[in-house]
C-alpha cells in the first residue's frame, strides 16, 4: 500500500480487509502494533484471517494475531481508567471552530483549541495550545467545495493523535436555532436531528453548516453522543412582549416571533460578570457581541430581557454581511420592482451587506480601520451609529443602565470602536478611560463614569464544553448509534 491512509472502524462494527494475496491486508495491524498504538479509545480485537487458499497466509495472520493482541488487550485495560475529553464544534459557514476538554469530576480543562478556516476555497487547518502558542498549521491544496465531512476527518484523525491519554467521550455543537422546542441542550437523535433541519430557512447562513457537522460526526464516529447547545435557549424567557411580533396572530401561533442569538456567548458573558462584579451583573446591563454576526443583549439580573436579534439572525444591529434592521419594505421593493429572486434577496441580505455592501472593501473590521478610503469610513460610522441607536433603545427597556460589557472578535479588539461609541453614549454619563481602553484592559470606565464598561473576551466553546459535561453526568447518554440506524431504517 502506497502514501498514508487514514481509516477508522466505527465501534460494534466489523471492517472486511479484502484483497490480493500479498496485497498489505495484515500491515495496517502490524503498524498498530509497532508504530501506531490507539492513543485513545478502546481497542479490543478478535483477529481471524481468512484465507481458504493459501495456508502461508493464514500463519501470517496468526503471526500478527500472536503480536497484536496481547499490545491490544493492555491498551483496552488502561483506556478503562482513561480521562474523559469532549469536542466542542462550532461549524460556521466558511469556518470551524473547535475546543478539546479535559472532563473532570466537576470542571472541564482546556487542552487544545483551533479552527479550520477558509472552507469552500483554500481550507486553513489551524490548532494551539491553551496558551495561544500554535501546535499545528497547515493550508489544503485549493479544494473548491470540500465539505465539512472532508474537513473533519483529519480534524478528529489531528485530535486523535493529539489525546494525551484521554478518551474521545462526547462532542458538543452550537446549534444556532433551537426554534419553539429546544431551551436547553439536549442529545441529539434522530429525531432531534429532523426537527433542527426544519430551522434551516430561519438560519441559512449557520443551521446547514451547524448541522452538517453533527452528521459528518455521525458518520465518522456513531459511538459518540452529540449535544446540541443553542443561541437561541438564553433569550428563551425574555417577557412576552419582547417575544412577540407584530404579525397576525396565526403566523405568531406557528412560531413566528422574536427568538435572538449569540445566546451561548451571552450566557458565558453573564457568569464572567457575575464572578467579575457580582453586583453590578444583577443591575442593568447591555452586553455587546460585535463579531462578524454582532447583537446587543439587554441583561437584568444576568437574563436577557431583549435582544437586538429576532426571528432570525439578520435584525438589528449592522453587521460583517447583513444589513441588521431593514424596512420590510425595502426587501418588496428588491423582489417586485429590481427583480430579484427570493435567492437573491437572500444572498444579499446574508452575505452581501453590511460593512461589506457598504464600504464595497471588506468586512473585516481591521481592513477598514486601516484603510484610507472614505467607504471605509463610511460602513465604520453606520455600525457605530446602529449600535448607539440600539443602546439608546434597550437602555429605555432596561429603565437605565449599569455597565456595558464589549465582547467578541470587534469588541474585544478594536479599541476605536468602543471609543467612538462611548462617546456617542457620553449623555448617558458613559465615560471611557481612553488609556485603559487602548490596552484592552477589562475595565475600560473612569471612575467618574456613571456606566462601568468592561470587555470581556467571550468563550463559546467553554459554555457548549460545560453544557455537554454537565448533560453527561445528569443523564446518561442515548444509545450511540440510535441516529445513525434511525437514519437506515428510513
Ligand atoms: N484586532 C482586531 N481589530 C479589529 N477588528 C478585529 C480584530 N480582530 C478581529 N476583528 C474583527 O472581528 C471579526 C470576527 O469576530 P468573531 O467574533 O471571530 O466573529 P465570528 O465568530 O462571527 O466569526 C472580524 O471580522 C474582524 O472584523
Ligand atoms: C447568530 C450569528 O450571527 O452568529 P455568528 O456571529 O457566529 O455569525
Ligand atoms: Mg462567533
Amino acid at each position: 500500500m502506497a502514501g498514508s491512509i487514514r481509516w477508522s472502524v466505527p465501534r460494534r462494527s466489523i471492517l472486511f480487509i479484502v484483497g490480493p494475496f500479498g496485497s498489505g491486508k495484515n500491515d495496517p495491524l502490524r503498524d498498530a502494533a509497532d508504530d501506531g498504538p490507539a492513543s485513545s479509545g478502546t481497542l479490543a480485537l478478535h483477529l481471524t484471517c481468512i484465507n481458504e487458499s493459501s495456508s502461508q497466509s493464514w500463519q501470517r495472520g496468526l503471526i500478527v494475531e500472536d503480536r497484536v493482541v496481547p499490545h491490544l488487550k493492555a491498551t483496552s485495560a488502561t483506556t478503562l481508567d482513561m480521562p474523559k475529553a469532549i469536542l466542542t464544534l462550532n461549524a460556521g459557514s466558511s469556518s470551524i471552530k473547535f475546543a478539546l476538554y479535559q472532563l473532570g469530576g466537576s470542571t472541564q480543562r482546556l487542552l487544545s483549541h483551533g479552527v479550520i478556516e477558509g472552507i469552500g476555497g483554500t481550507p486553513r487547518f489551524i490548532a494551539r495550545a491553551p496558551d495561544a502558542t500554535v501546535l499545528e498549521s497547515y493550508t489544503w491544496h485549493r479544494q473548491e467545495g470540500s465539505s465539512h465531512e472532508e474537513l473533519l476527518q483529519p480534524l478528529l484523525a489531528w485530535i486523535t493523535a493529539h489525546l494525551d491519554g484521554e478518551s474521545l467521550t462526547a462532542v458538543g455543537h452550537r446549534i444556532v436555532h433551537g426554534g419553539q422546542s429546544f431551551h436547553f441542550p439536549v442529545y441529539i437523535d434522530h429525531a432531534v436531528l429532523a426537527a433542527l433541519e426544519k430551522l434551516i430557512p430561519l438560519a441559512p447562513l449557520h443551521q446547514s453548516h451547524n448541522l452538517a457537522a453533527v452528521k459528518a460526526m455521525v458518520h465518522l464516529r456513531p459511538d459518540l453522543p452529540q449535544v446540541a447547545c443553542f443561541d437561541t435557549a438564553f433569550h428563551h424567557e425574555m417577557p412576552a412582549v419582547a417575544r412577540r411580533l407584530p404579525l397576525p396572530r396565526t403566523y405568531v401561533e406557528a412560531g413566528m416571533r422574536r427568538y435572538g442569538f449569540h445566546g451561548i456567548s451571552y450566557e458565558y458573558l453573564a457568569s464572567r460578570l457575575r464572578l467579575l462584579a457580582p453586583t453590578l451583573a444583577k443591575g442593568r446591563v447591555i452586553m455587546a457581541h460585535l463579531g462578524n454576526g454582532a447583537s446587543l443583549c439587554a441583561m437584568r439580573h444576568g437574563r436577557s430581557v431583549d435582544t437586538t436579534m429576532s426571528f432570525t439572525a439578520l435584525d438589528g444591529l449592522m453587521m460583517g454581511t447583513r444589513p441588521g434592521s431593514i424596512d420590510a419594505g425595502a426587501v418588496l421593493y428588491l423582489q417586485q420592482t429590481c427583480g430579484l429572486d427570493a435567492a437573491a434577496v437572500e444572498r444579499m441580505l446574508y452575505q452581501e451587506s453590511g460593512l461589506l455592501g457598504v464600504s464595497g472593501i471588506s468586512n473585516d473590521m481591521r481592513a477598514l480601520l486601516e484603510s484610507q478610503d472614505p467607504r471605509a469610513r463610511d460602513a465604520i460610522d453606520l455600525f457605530v451609529y446602529r449600535i448607539v441607536k440600539e443602546i439608546g433603545a434597550l437602555t429605555s427597556v432596561l429603565g437605565g443602565l449599569d455597565a456595558l460589557v464589549f465582547s467578541a472578535g470587534i469588541g474585544e479588539h478594536a479599541a476605536p470602536i468602543r471609543s467612538e461609541i462611548c462617546d456617542a453614549l457620553a449623555w448617558l454619563g458613559v465615560e471611557c478611560d481612553e488609556v485603559a481602553n487602548d490596552h484592552h484592559e477589562t475595565l475600560i470606565s473612569t471612575s467618574r463614569s456613571v456606566v462601568r464598561v468592561l470587555v470581556i473576551g467571550t468563550d463559546e466553546e467553554a459554555m457548549i464544553a460545560a453544557h455537554t459535561a454537565d448533560l453527561l453526568r445528569e443523564q446518561s447518554s442515548p444509545r450511540m448509534n440510535d441516529c445513525l440506524e434511525d437514519r437506515r431504517a428510513s
